[in-house]
């Protein structure tokens, strides 16, 4: 069985690539970064370590790669052979990888049935991917393709840090994972994924992982990077950081327990696992990475708008989502377009309007001003 896997970095090959190989596909890699393509040819596998007291550590074998950039026509190829698609590029590289994609489909000529997973921290990741395919098919073949072309959405959870590492292929992960797939979008036969979770209906799982995994994630990272920490582990060290992170997780629990009816206690004792991986002392994770694309993270559909307003609508004051998004305006890490961007736009307009911009929080609504004056009472 072959698999074809866009985006062969931290997610890539310390999570999906290797759930694949583990299921008995031949992974072949698809990405822009020619030093890991060239190295994943030269090697053909490459070592995982599970970053726990064991340090234990296992080889994923049989891998190859493809850059896209240089050989497209390949990657075209591979897709058109390729039992499973998946993709883990992040949310705004999906429009880059789709031209490829959608030839490599229109390809098949036999139509055999295959799926395209994004693997993405997002709400409808899939769905997304196939829109953006879509965009490079006519309306008959299109038809055609959907037919024996399923993209169904998932949700994927494993903290994975930058890292370096003598060998850049060798990549460091904490042992938890969780892959959801959701049944409804599937053509064909289940693809059989060691680990992975079917279900009929995502939405309550990917919305659970993205507002709590993530919320409190994003929590940690602007608020410990508005006190001048670099990682999760000394935000962690910070009462006040982890009073935020509580007070973020009770409000996201409050929407999330309401909205899909979840047992208090099982909820509960998700969020504690998780504040428990953020603590994992085996990691060093940069609040940099956490906090990265923040015009994404405010957007409305995603970790703090998203709960934010739903709540406020319903008659609450999430305050704590409300200072850690004033705090998100205060990413500053010039390496990051977004936030050069996000900063360019609070200069030019002022934090209300680049508020409203980003997060579609309407400037002079209650909230607004709730969160304007926590942005101008932060440092
Ligand atoms: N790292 C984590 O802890 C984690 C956990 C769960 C989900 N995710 C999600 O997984 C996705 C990837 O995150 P990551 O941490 O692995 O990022 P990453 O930057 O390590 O990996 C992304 C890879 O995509 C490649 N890429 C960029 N443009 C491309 C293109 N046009 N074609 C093919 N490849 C391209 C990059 O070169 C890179 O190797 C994101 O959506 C992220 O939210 C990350
Ligand atoms: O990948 P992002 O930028 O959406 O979010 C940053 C982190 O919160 C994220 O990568 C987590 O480590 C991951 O989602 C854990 O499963």
């Amino acid at each position: 069985m072959k698999a074809v896997h866009f985006g062969a970095g931290n997610i890539g090959r310390g999570f999906i690539g290797a759930i694949l190989q583990q299921s008995g596909y031949e992974v072949t890699f698809v990405d822009v970064n020619a030093e890991l393509i060239d190295r994943l040819n030269q090697d053909r596998s490459y070592q995982v370590v599970l970053a726990d007291e064991t340090k234990e550590s296992f080889t994923v074998d049989g891998v190859s790669g493809i850059n896209s950039q240089e050989n497209p026509d390949k990657a075209v190829s591979a897709i058109a052979e390729a039992d499973i698609v998946t993709a883990s590029v992040g949310p705004h590289v999906l429009p880059f990888i789709a031209p490829v994609i959608a030839k490599g489909l229109m390809k098949r000529a036999e139509g055999s049935a295959v799926n395209v997973i994004a693997c993405e921290n997002m709400i409808g990741g899939s769905d997304q991917l196939k829109a953006e395919v879509a965009k490079h098919l006519t309306e008959d073949v299109a038809k055609k393709v959907f037919e024996f072309s399923g993209f169904p959405n998932s949700a994927v959870d494993r903290i994975v840090p930058i890292q370096q590492h003598e060998n850049p292929l060798t990549i460091e992960v904490e042992r938890y994972f969780e892959w959801v797939i959701e049944t409804a979008g599937l053509k064909g036969e289940q693809p059989s994924l060691k680990g992975a979770l079917f279900v009929e209906d995502l939405v309550p799982f990917i919305e659970r992982k993205l507002l709590t995994v993530n919320t409190g994630h994003a929590s940690i990272a602007y608020n410990g990077l508005l006190k001048g920490y670099q990682t999760v582990k000394e935000a962690m060290d910070d009462s006040e950081v982890v009073a935020l992170l509580e007070g973020v997780l009770t409000e996201t629990s409050l929407f999330l327990t309401d909205k899909f009816d979840l047992d208090q206690k099982d909820h509960q004792t998700y969020v504690q696992k998780i504040i428990e991986r953020y603590r994992n002392p085996y990691i060093s994770d940069g609040l940099d990475r956490v906090g990265r694309a923040p015009l994404r993270k405010l957007s409305a559909g995603d970790r703090l708008t998203y709960p934010a307003v739903e709540l406020d609508q319903k008659g609450n004051e999430p305050a704590a989502l409300e200072k850690t998004i004033a705090a998100a305006l205060k990413f500053d890490v010039p390496e990051d377009p977004e936030a050069v961007q996000l900063q360019a736009w609070i200069v030019q307009d002022g934090p209300e309007a680049a508020l409203e911009k980003a997060s579609g929080i309407k400037a002079g609504s209650s909230m607004s001003e709730r969160i304007i004056t926590y942005y101008h009472q932060s440092n």
